[in-house]
């Protein structure tokens, strides 16, 4: 049934997302004196707090990273919700961005401009590894759990129209193309980080054509791995199961699934660490990479110094591990894993008074010890 010319391009893309991974990071823009130029989406709510953090640890660090910020809001073009200009030019040019949370209004209002900006980019693939962080106890020790969402279409993709009052649809759209390409990235990741296994999440018992094609696709992608292990799993079984006991069975393997599957799954594995004060996140394309924290806007906070930046900082350091500057990214990250360990300067979320600032400062203070 898939077997048509849509197919066939899907199939070709594969070869194409692995070689992009593998050159992502000499592309994009550079000063004259060398320094990599990079857009910084500051975002609504908590965002401009938690950027600030992380421009001035980058600063601290010395990271040769010179920010192009540009502010994200919907523009209505020929009908249709888009971003401003400056900042399509600005992450077309220099193909990778850090971005604080965006604010989406809720049942009404404007499309959402984090999804805007995944569809417009092609980010396909959403990573959102989640790690216990050693000092800072919870029930479980050592989560170390890898998610990869589906990140362009599912649930998410905007298509939704009532059929006749009291009654609306809302279309979940699943491709062989975009299934391809993600699945593709969950190996390739795998591979990269030294997991022998990778576990497909999904509905496919009630979703059967939808999650069905998925898994499918997941499965053939699976021929070209054959160092490493494909399983799949029931959503509702993976949530009993992690709250269980996360170490059991989730630390040797990469999740991958559709996409409102992983945000709700990634929110649970936070859970378990601490919190959405933690947990980075980056969305890979073949046009760009947007980096940014799993949580939203956090209005309960905002604008009173009380937000952890922790995840905002994760996220640019896997931003800089993506633009091989690994040396950096262990730097920061050891000093923000350290801070937090300590105990003295934790935010209100991990239980401590702590403001954003402070937090910020220890964080500066150990960078400069190593
Ligand atoms: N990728 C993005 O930009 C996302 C945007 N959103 C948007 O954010 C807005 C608010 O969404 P919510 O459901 O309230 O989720 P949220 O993630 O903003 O907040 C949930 C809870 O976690 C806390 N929290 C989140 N980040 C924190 C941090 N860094 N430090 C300390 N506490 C933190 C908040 O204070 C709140 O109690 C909505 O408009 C939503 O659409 C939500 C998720 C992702
Ligand atoms: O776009 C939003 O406001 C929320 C999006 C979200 O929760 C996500 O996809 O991570």
């Amino acid at each position: 049934m898939f077997r048509t010319a849509f197919a066939r391009a899907a199939r070709q893309s594969a070869p194409l997302c692995r070689r992009r991974f593998a050159s992502a990071a000499a592309e994009g823009a550079y000063t004259q004196d060398g320094k990599r130029i990079v857009t910084l989406i500051p975002g609504d709510g908590i965002g401009p707090e938690i950027s600030k953090s992380v421009v001035e640890i980058f600063e601290a660090q010395g990271v040769p990273v010179v920010w192009e910020s540009v502010d994200v809001y919907p523009i209505l073009k020929d009908g249709k919700t888009t971003i401003p200009e400056d900042s399509l030019i600005s992450i077309n040019k220099n193909k990778v961005a850090l971005k604080g949370p965006l604010a989406t209004p809720i049942g009404k209002g404007h499309v959402s401009m984090n999804l805007t900006l995944r569809r417009t980019f092609d980010l396909f693939a959403n990573v959102r590894p989640c790690k216990s962080i050693v000092g800072y106890k919870t029930p479980f020790d050592d989560v170390d759990t890898v998610l990869i969402r589906e990140n362009t279409e599912g649930e998410y993709s905007g298509i939704e129209h009532v059929v006749v009052e009291g009654v609306v649809q809302s279309i979940k759209l699943i491709t062989e193309e975009a299934s391809r390409r993600c699945a593709t990235y969950a190996f390739e990741y795998a591979r990269a980080i030294g997991r022998g296994r990778v576990t497909v999440v999904h509905k496919a018992n009630i979703q059967k054509l939808a999650d069905g094609l998925f898994l499918s696709v997941a499965q053939e992608v699976a021929k070209d791995y054959p160092d490493i292990k494909l399983d799949d799993v029931l959503l509702d079984r993976v949530c009993l199961q992690i709250v269980q006991d996360p170490t059991k069975g989730w630390n040797n393997t990469v999740m991958v699934m559709p996409n409102l599957y992983g945000d709700i799954l990634s929110d649970l594995c936070a859970g378990l660490i601490g919190g959405l004060g933690l947990t980075p996140s980056g969305n890979i394309g073949q046009k760009a990479s947007i980096f940014e924290s799993v949580h939203g806007t956090a209005p309960d906070i905002a604008g009173k110094d009380l937000a952890n930046p922790t995840a905002l900082l994760l996220s640019a350091v896997m931003m800089l591990r993506h633009i091989k500057m690994d040396a950096h990214a262990d730097n920061i990250q050891r000093a923000v894993l350290k801070t937090i360990a300590e105990g003295k300067a934790r935010t209100g979320d991990l239980g401590g008074k702590a403001t954003n600032s402070a937090f910020t400062k220890e964080v500066i203070a150990n960078l400069s010890k190593q």
